[in-house]
């Protein structure tokens, strides 16, 4: 899948809330009430992203968690990153 170049990145993300672009990923940090309803965000990420074949690289800490997506194949950002992006902002406000 083709790279996407920085404007269009740039582009792509106005419509994204508190999502930035850094360090060659797309991220954003997302805060919980408490860890239970961290991992169950993470559990139904975990499903979407099986269907999807795309996967973020992502840390938690308690009630944190934060996601980075990129593409390892084309080393780069792609539309699959925003994909899925867009697939995690319907879960966390559903
Ligand atoms: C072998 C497998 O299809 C690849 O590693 C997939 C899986 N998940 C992936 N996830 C992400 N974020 N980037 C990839 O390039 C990627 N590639």
């Amino acid at each position: 899948m083709e790279r996407l170049n920085e404007t269009e990145i740039k582009e792509a993300l106005r419509i994204l809330p508190d999502w930035s672009y850094e360090e060659g990923s797309i991220t954003k940090i997302f805060n919980f009430k408490n860890f239970k309803q961290t991992f169950a965000f993470m559990t139904r990420v975990a499903f979407e992203c099986e269907l999807q074949g795309h996967h973020p690289d992502w840390e938690n800490v308690y009630n944190r968690l934060t996601i980075r997506l990129n593409t390892h194949d084309a080393q780069g950002i792609t539309k699959k990153d925003f994909d899925l992006a867009h697939t995690i902002e319907n879960l966390f406000n559903s």
